[in-house]
């Protein structure tokens, strides 16, 4: 649905992105991680035609995104990272104005008043008078309302409270479930791990990695923390193979990386009080690409 093929823009002062590859299926989501100055947003706008590359394609459907930048921007909803809107005009107004421009159908009022409900905000405000989470949450309404093919969120929860995180990762769900296409950029881990099938990592202009999250919390290293009900199992567990980071007297954690049998068998042959798995830590993993 979306590919990146071979695609650089250079700033004036020697930043941007090179030679970027990478695709986006139909109906995937497709995290964007990396961090400040990397290249996200770049990439995003030229997605959205707003910025011309130097060289490579990035396509949409098939289409150039800068050769048809018109005709694609009616199948993308987008949020920008940073929010412009008109200051004297309400949050009402400017939906309804989106609205217009979007052929005013009865569907788009209905998913609006939906959206304002859910994200819970004040639709009379005049934007001036708004905090910087009541401004995103316009944003993402905006974007959301289309009912669009695909998705273009650059950092869509910057701003926003934990409750509002939470409504915004359930509307992420739902958009996966209608088959949309969503590709986001983020800082917040917890996020893509909830919500993207794959994550692609960008550090200076330049694509580090593609992990597809699901396979990378099956390899990963995972703690438990177990306690024995007596010493005799604790011995037991002592002598098992298992790899143990840290005992105290019955109580041990243990670290697997990714084969469990070992694991199910001594819980199966030793007596436990306790067993208890520790999250799996996927922002460690996404942090050595930081350095
Ligand atoms: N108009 C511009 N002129 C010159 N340099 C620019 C311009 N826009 C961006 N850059 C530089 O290009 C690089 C990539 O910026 P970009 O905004 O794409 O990064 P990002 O990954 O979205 O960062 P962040 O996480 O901070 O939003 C940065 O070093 C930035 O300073």
């Amino acid at each position: 649905m979306i590919e990146i093929n071979q695609l650089s823009k250079m700033y004036p002062g020697g930043k941007g992105i090179k030679d970027l590859s990478f695709e986006v299926k139909q109906g995937e989501i497709f995290g964007f991680l990396g961090p400040n100055g990397a290249g996200k947003t770049t990439t995003i706008r030229i997605l959205m035609g707003f910025l011309r590359p130097d060289s490579g394609a990035a396509k949409i459907r098939g289409r150039d995104t800068w050769q048809e930048r018109t005709g694609l921007k009616r199948i993308i909803g987008y949020l920008p990272g940073e929010l412009h809107f008109f200051d004297r005009l309400s949050a009402q107004e400017i939906l309804l104005l989106f609205i217009q421009m979007h052929g005013n159908h009865s569907k788009l009022k209905e998913n609006y008043k939906k959206l304002i409900k859910r994200f819970d905000l004040d639709i009379r405000q005049p934007v001036w008078k708004m905090s910087k989470g009541m401004k995103q949450k316009l944003g993402l309404i905006s974007a959301f309302m289309l009912n669009a093919e695909i998705l273009l969120l650059d950092e869509p929860t910057s701003g926003l409270d934990p409750l509002m995180q939470k409504v915004f990762i359930d509307l992420v769900l739902e958009e996966k479930e209608k088959g949309t296409t969503v590709l986001m950029s983020s800082h917040q881990f917890s996020e893509i791990e909830k919500t993207c099938g794959r994550v692609g990592m960008i550090r200076e202009g330049e694509l580090l990695t593609v992990e597809d999250i699901a396979q990378l919390k099956q390899i990963k290293r995972q703690t438990f923390d177990i306690r024995t009900k007596n010493e005799e199992a604790a011995q037991y567990l002592r002598q098992s193979g298992l790899h143990i980071l840290h005992e105290e007297g019955l109580s041990f954690r243990i670290e697997t990386s990714g084969n469990l049998n070992v694991l199910w068998r001594v819980l199966a042959e030793t007596q436990i009080e306790e067993f208890h798995q520790q999250p799996l830590e996927l922002e460690e993993t996404f942090m050595q690409y930081y350095h």
